[in-house]
């Protein structure tokens, strides 16, 4: 066994059997930079897979794979869809990258999962609830498709927590995996060399997905904890938020070194406490835990719009706006949520890095106490 594969790689990917659909056939719901990047992993895998896999795990996969675009006109160009289809490229959210022509954009939901057996749901987590509860209405789904959730966000109520694929699995009846990892959308598109975590509820899952998105230079690893990928994607965004404000007050690598250390162990105690059977090893041995907070607190999205709140003084709104260009903070959201669900429980005591970074984010708390007590 390859020392980086561990006993918790649970899943190998190679048996598939008694499937409804031999012919898979996939759909993207989203097309920001991370959607879109997926997509053209999904499509090109898609068009090469569809001969070779006949006699193996499941004869194949549609050629065309859909991805749902929310419609829009571009300045002088036509809509969004169109420029799209026209020239395979997402200038808008993934600017520069050759998509491939199997690849569709489809400005309407109930027809790009029209027949679709592989669900992939990659909108911004603040977006999901109206996707949900029209891909719920009768007879919009197929009968035996499966969903995987790619959102990095939690849904809370009052003192109840849900994960993304919980609360699909829930609204749509059908089964969620989640995938998470050290994925910057661009570099992925670039195919830049990184790897992923698939937590799947039955091997039928981790090898239906794996053969979705694997790829020599997008390494992906099915592992049984579909909670703790989830989890640890929309966690480590709080923590990006911390990484950032350590870099908006010019500290130096050792700090922040400290920060992420500080970090990780919040995100597996506040799993192991929550989320008691998902599995410490998710964060400390896979591309969705250490590897995923790494990233994000060196290129990611969260960490420099909380870099820039910190120099600029700035509100998260605003800088969301001016610097992301219609891209989606994830981090802001989360932090509010997890710490309204934390005080809910009388818990914010246990979590002192989490709750620091929403009170600087929302309470104008001086930035310097992030360091207080921890
Ligand atoms: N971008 C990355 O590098 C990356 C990597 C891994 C995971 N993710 C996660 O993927 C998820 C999707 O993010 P993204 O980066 O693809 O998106 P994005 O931030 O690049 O783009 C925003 C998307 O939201 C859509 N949108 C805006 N308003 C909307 C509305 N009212 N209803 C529905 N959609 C609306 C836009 O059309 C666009 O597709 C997030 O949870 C994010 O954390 C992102
Ligand atoms: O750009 P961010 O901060 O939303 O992070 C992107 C990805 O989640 C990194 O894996």
């Amino acid at each position: 066994m390859a020392p980086y594969v561990t006993e918790f790689d649970l899943y190998e990917p190679q048996s598939t059997n008694d499937l409804q659909y031999p012919i898979q056939k996939i759909a993207i719901v989203g097309s920001g930079s991370w959607g879109t990047a997926l997509a053209r992993i999904a499509a090109l895998n898609a068009a090469e897979k569809k001969a070779s896999f006949i006699f193996q795990i499941f004869s194949g996969f549609d050629h065309e794979v859909r991805m749902w675009v929310r419609e829009r006109e571009i300045p002088g160009q036509g809509l969004l869809t169109e420029v799209i289809n026209s020239t395979h490229e997402n200038h808008r959210y993934l600017p520069d990258v050759s998509l491939p022509h199997n690849l569709v954009a489809v400005p309407d939901l109930v027809e790009v999962v029209k027949g679709a057996t592989l669900i992939v749901l990659v909108v911004p987590h603040q977006f999901l609830t109206p996707v949900l509860d029209e891909l719920s209405k009768p007879g919009v789904l197929a009968p035996g498709a499966r969903a995987i959730s790619a959102i990095k966000g939690v849904e809370v109520a009052g003192d109840e927590i849900y994960t993304f694929p919980w609360l699909i699995e829930k609204k749509l009846g059908i089964p969620c995996s989640a995938l998470g990892g050290a994925n910057i959308a661009m570099e992925v598109a670039q195919s830049e060399f990184c790897e992923t975590t698939i937590g799947v509820p039955s091997s039928d899952d981790a090898a239906l997905w794996h053969a979705v998105f694997d790829s020599p230079m997008f390494r992906v690893h099915p592992i049984e904890d579909v909670a703790g990928v989830s989890l640890s994607g929309a966690l480590k965004n709080v923590v990006a938020l911390a990484a950032g404000f350590v870099d908006g007050m010019g500290y130096g690598g050792n700090t922040k070194a400290a920060i992420l250390r500080i970090g990780l162990l919040e995100m597996a105690a506040f799993t192991k406490e929550f989320f008691p059977s998902s599995s410490s090893l998710t964060f400390s041995h896979h591309s969705a835990g250490v590897a995923d907070l790494i990233t994000t607190s060196f290129g990611g999205r969260n960490r420099k719009c909380a870099e820039a709140f910190i120099k600029s003084g700035k509100s998260f709104a605003q800088l969301e706006h001016e610097l992301l260009k219609g891209q989606k903070l994830q981090g802001v959201v989360t932090a509010e949520e997890i710490y309204k669900f934390l005080q809910a429980r009388g818990r914010t005591e246990g979590y002192p890095l989490f709750t620091k970074v929403y009170k600087i984010s929302f309470e104008g708390m001086d930035p310097k106490t992030l360091f207080d007590d921890l």
